[in-house]
């Protein structure tokens, strides 16, 4: 099957969001970790590169996202798509406006849209303005991103230091008016020399109308909810015949581990609800770590019943977060961390564990990395923008979901076990 559509995302957890709202569809979503060693072969319509560049420096991010849009073209895919995050995580160099400007050129093309949009889990965009739920980006708890800290809410004003052409707007009141009203603006904006459009989107209705007008632009920009509608379009127009290859429902063994890296205000609500089942737990502390070693919770986990799905984490307030960051530094409390949860990973899936639930992004790339999955097939949804994927692991066919800090609802680690039937 040649590829139709070749997306390239900025960190694991959203292209597994990306590939989840694709397989809405029911077509075929595949995944890849880093860029294939090896010439695509047998790829999907639906071809996803993900990344680890969101906040690399610029020009890292620009070399590996080219090499991935190189890899996709020669997979057969003639439209693409960068998906960044949600909330436009970005620095003040980057990476968002520099790489879209590098796949751009490489693409022949001079013209993009701007929609991180994701209604369904509250990021709208209004007069260019993001909003997260009611709050606009830079009153939302991004303000305090350890990393990429959103200190102004206008799409434009952030755009606009990070690339060298002109950056405009297609507002909502032309988005109201239809694909061909957004068409006419765009074809506007273009005689004025605007080559990046930040394009407003409240809700699903408008996200709609976004795909049906950019549909057959060489590279389309955004978060993943934009890119929803693009397969039921491309199936209609004959773009992808109808028997395109569709997903697939594996059965997995109910052992089940859980791990969990993610400190963000909905993974603690998801903790508590998960510890209030009286599920077997352990929680991991940084600085006890740092003295000890993984060996008490790698014993912890080796006389555990799998078959009861426990819980490893270290989700953790803002202060306990805080206290360990002080003594271990940002980075060293987070390796800790991370390569704790990955031996854990490791450890329950040699003792059978089919089915793998990550929370948290960072937690997600080393878990992954740690488990050795270079492909990843796309599942049933849990929640908007968080699947269960299909990958091999260790020689074995396992279930993987990696959740976003900030996804899912307070019954996500449940819901998780629930979308799986064994
Ligand atoms: N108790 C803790 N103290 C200090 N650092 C921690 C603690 N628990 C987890 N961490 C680290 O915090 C980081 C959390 O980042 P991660 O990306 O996994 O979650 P997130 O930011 O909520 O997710 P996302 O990027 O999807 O929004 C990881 O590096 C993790 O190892
Ligand atoms: O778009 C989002 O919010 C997520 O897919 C994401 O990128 C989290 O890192």
């Amino acid at each position: 099957m040649t590829t139709v559509f070749g997306c390239i995302a900025d960190d694991f957890t959203g292209a597994t969001d990306l590939a989840g709202l694709l397989a809405r569809s029911g077509l075929a979503v595949s995944l890849r970790i880093g860029i294939p060693d090896t010439a695509p072969k047998g790829s999907a319509p639906f071809e996803i590169i993900a990344l680890k560049c969101r906040t690399a420096p610029v020009e890292e991010a620009v070399a590996e996202t080219r090499a991935a849009l190189d890899w996709l073209r020669r997979a057969g895919a003639q439209r693409f798509f960068w998906k960044y995050c949600s909330t436009f995580d970005s620095t003040p160099r980057g990476n968002i406006g520099p790489v879209a400007e590098a796949l751009m050129a490489d693409l022949g093309t001079d013209q993009t849209i701007y929609c991180p949009a994701f209604p369904e889990n509250g990021r709208s965009i209004f007069m260019g303005n993001l909003f997260v739920g009611e709050q606009p980006l830079a009153e939302s708890s991004m303000k305090d991103h350890p990393l990429t800290p959103m200190r102004d809410s206008n799409l434009m004003r952030l755009l606009e230091p990070q690339v060298t052409k002109t950056v405009g707007l297609a507002n909502r009141l032309t988005v109201a008016r239809g694909a061909q009203a957004l068409r006419e603006e765009m074809d506007a904006l273009k005689t004025q020399g605007v080559a990046h459009i930040v394009v407003d989107a409240v809700a699903n209705e408008d996200l709609a109308v976004i795909a049906e007008a950019c549909r057959d632009m060489p590279l389309l920009t955004g978060g993943s909810a934009v890119a929803m509608p693009l397969p039921a379009l491309y199936l209609a127009d004959g773009t992808l015949a109808a028997d395109a290859p569709k997903t697939q429902r594996p059965q997995f063994d109910a052992k089940t581990i859980v791990l969990s890296g993610s400190c963000s205000a909905m993974t603690n609500r998801q903790v508590s609800d998960y510890l209030g089942r009286g599920v077997p737990s352990f929680q991991l502390d940084p600085l006890t770590l740092a003295e000890n070693g993984p060996r008490a919770v790698l014993e912890w986990l080796a006389v555990q019943d799998l078959g009861a799905a426990p819980l490893i984490y270290a989700t953790a307030n803002p202060e306990s977060v805080r206290t360990a960051q002080e003594r271990l530094g940002v980075a060293g409390a987070g390796e800790i961390v991370e390569a704790t949860l990955s031996a854990c990973a490791v450890a329950a899936r040699d003792a059978g564990a089919r089915r793998v639930i990550v929370a948290g992004g960072e937690t997600s790339g080393a878990v992954t990395k740690a488990l050795g999955v270079s492909q990843l097939d796309i599942g049933p949804e849990i929640a908007p923008g968080v699947p269960w994927t299909y990958c091999e692991s260790g020689g074995r066919q396992i279930a993987l979901t990696l959740k976003s800090g900030n996804f899912g609802t307070e019954t996500f680690f449940t819901d998780a076990q629930d979308r799986l039937v064994s």
